[in-house]
């Protein structure tokens, strides 16, 4: 599979070049920086302090997914629209691990996502997708009397809240209760707030040091506390993660895929 990896100089760019290496029969075969970033034109093994690879770093999509079977992009939202228009332009399958979208943002990739093969996730962990599914099974077995909360914690560098995973167990507790999520979603709190509405799912993060990520989901009810957890202690479980959906979505038909179908386990 050629793979070409989008935000190659972030966090989890890196990673991704060290996840496709450790794959079988996955070849990194262009790497993508921001239009005018330092690294175009460099080789991409120097770029990231190691030996050369042959691999010239470019800011060019359309160059770069040219002979493409994959497309993995953990970048930034307005990078992603545009990568998922030139990868649907090239037939090229697109593994998305950016968050942060706004509502019209994922209307717009949603209205793409028919015409090409894309994954999209805001966790690519097995962990945290088995965990939406417990979300929606308890968040059905418990009533209303139990408040959920769900509290985000990520490194200092993340610029979105609530994170990706947040509003992805949000939307499992929301749906194992049966409501629309935009009907109940609590998404942050200041000053004089009044009491909890009833049926509310709240959102809380925090920001801090190297924290790769760590999620809960709180069921907080009269007398009890349910707590569903799970922590990340390395980021390359997400590119793993990432490196398994673009193989698996090699000659899958058009449409949007998210990470239980990668696992299985949906
Ligand atoms: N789904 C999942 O499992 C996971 C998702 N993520 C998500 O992945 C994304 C990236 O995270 P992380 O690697 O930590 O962030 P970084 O900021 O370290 O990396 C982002 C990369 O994207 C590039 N980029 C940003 N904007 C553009 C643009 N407009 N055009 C081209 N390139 C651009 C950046 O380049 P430059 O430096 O030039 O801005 C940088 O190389 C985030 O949305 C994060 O939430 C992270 C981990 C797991
Ligand atoms: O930005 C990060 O780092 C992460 N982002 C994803 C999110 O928004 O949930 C996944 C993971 O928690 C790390």
């Amino acid at each position: 599979m050629k793979l070409v990896i989008a935000g190659v100089s972030g966090r989890m760019g890196r990673m991704l070049v060290a996840a496709a290496d450790a794959a079988e029969g996955v070849d990194v075969a262009a790497a993508l920086v921001r239009p005018g970033h330092d690294w175009v034109g460099h080789d991409l093994g120097r770029a990231l302090g190691g030996a050369e690879r042959g691999v010239i770093v470019t800011g060019d999509a359309g160059a770069a997914l040219g002979s493409a079977d994959a497309l993995i992009d953990f970048t930034a939202p307005d990078a992603t629209l545009a990568y998922a228009q030139e990868a649907a332009r090239r037939g090229v399958a697109h593994v998305i691990g950016t968050t942060g979208f706004d509502a019209d943002q994922i209307a717009t990739l949603e209205a793409g996502e028919a015409r090409n093969v894309t994954v999209r996730a805001g966790n690519m962990s097995l962990g945290v997708n088995l965990l939406t599914q417990l979300v929606r099974q308890v968040a059905a077995a418990l009533g209303e009397e139990f408040d959920i909360e769900i509290v985000e914690r990520h490194h200092r560098h993340k610029v979105d809240a609530p994170s990706g995973t947040a509003l992805m167990l949000g939307e499992a507790a929301a749906e194992g209760r049966g409501v629309a999520i935009g009907d109940v979603s609590d998404r942050g709190r200041d000053g004089i707030t009044g009491p909890r509405r009833a049926g509310d799912i709240g959102f809380a993060a925090i920001r801090g040091g190297d924290i790769v990520g760590m999620h809960d989901v709180v069921f907080a009810g009269p007398g009890e506390i349910v707590t569903l957890s799970h922590m990340a202690t390395d980021r390359s479980l997400f590119a793993r993660g990432a490196v398994r959906a673009a193989l698996w979505a090699q000659d899958r038909p058009a449409g949007r895929y998210d990470m239980l179908d990668v696992l299985g386990i949906g």
